[in-house]
């Protein structure tokens, strides 16, 4: 099994480019589109708990992930794409804990095959989300996912993620994103254009 996640600022696109990704290549493999956080008790008590106290969060999110890979292990998939891992932990959480204790909690996690990050200014992301009701007011969530982007970047360098100019159109990452996946699959012939 190849365990691909696709990483990114919240409305940065990840579901969507997961979800195409996951359709194209189902043609030919046995693929798993999922996403964290995955178990419904850990969404309830992340609501429960007001998604203040970032070691609490921390702690959640590693749980959750914890059942996640367990799940992911028993699907017998070719390939697994995973919106957001462990490295969600690390962009975000690493805003209130320490950054060196978050990469020990997540590193009982098997590490991806790849990664790929959605990258997309702060500002594209708060427009794409506009619709969406949110706990945190506007100017709050732009500062914190300012840093989360950051955060990610960095990461990207650490953990040599492939990074994606999230502005491009969804065809296009489509495109890019299938190429990639691909290198890492048996037999190379390729599919059908993404707009199919
Ligand atoms: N490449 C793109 N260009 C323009 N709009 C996009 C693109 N990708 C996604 N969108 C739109 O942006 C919005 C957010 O996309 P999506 O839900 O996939 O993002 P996300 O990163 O999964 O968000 P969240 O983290 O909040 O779940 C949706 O309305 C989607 O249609
Ligand atoms: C897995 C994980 C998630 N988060 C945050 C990031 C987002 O704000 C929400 C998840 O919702 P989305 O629809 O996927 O954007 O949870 C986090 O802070 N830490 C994590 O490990």
């Amino acid at each position: 099994m190849k365990l691909i996640v696709i990483e990114g600022i919240d409305g940065s696109g990840k579901t969507t480019l997961a979800q195409r990704i996951g359709k194209l290549l189902s043609s030919k493999f046995r693929v798993v589109v999922t996403q964290e956080p995955f178990t419904e008790d850990i969404k309830q008590l992340l609501e429960k708990y007001k998604w203040k106290d970032q070691v609490l969060l921390a702690l959640l999110f590693s749980a959750d992930r914890r059942i996640h890979v367990e799940w992911m292990r028993q699907q017998s998939a070719d390939l697994v794409i995973s919106d957001r891992y462990f490295f969600s932990t690390i962009a975000y959480q690493s805003v209130g804990v320490d950054e060196t204790w978050l990469e020990q909690l997540s590193s009982v996690f098997p590490r991806p095959d790849m990664t790929i990050l959605l990258d997309v200014p702060v500002e594209v992301a708060l427009k794409r989300l506009e619709s969406k009701r949110d706990t945190l007011d506007f100017a709050e969530k732009r500062e914190s996912l300012e840093i989360v982007r950051q955060n990610y970047l960095k990461l990207a360098r650490k953990y040599d993620f492939k990074i994606l100019d999230g502005t491009l159109s969804i065809d296009r990452l489509t495109s890019i994103s299938i190429e990639l996946v691909q290198n890492l699959l048996p037999s190379s012939t390729s599919l059908a254009s993404p707009g199919t």
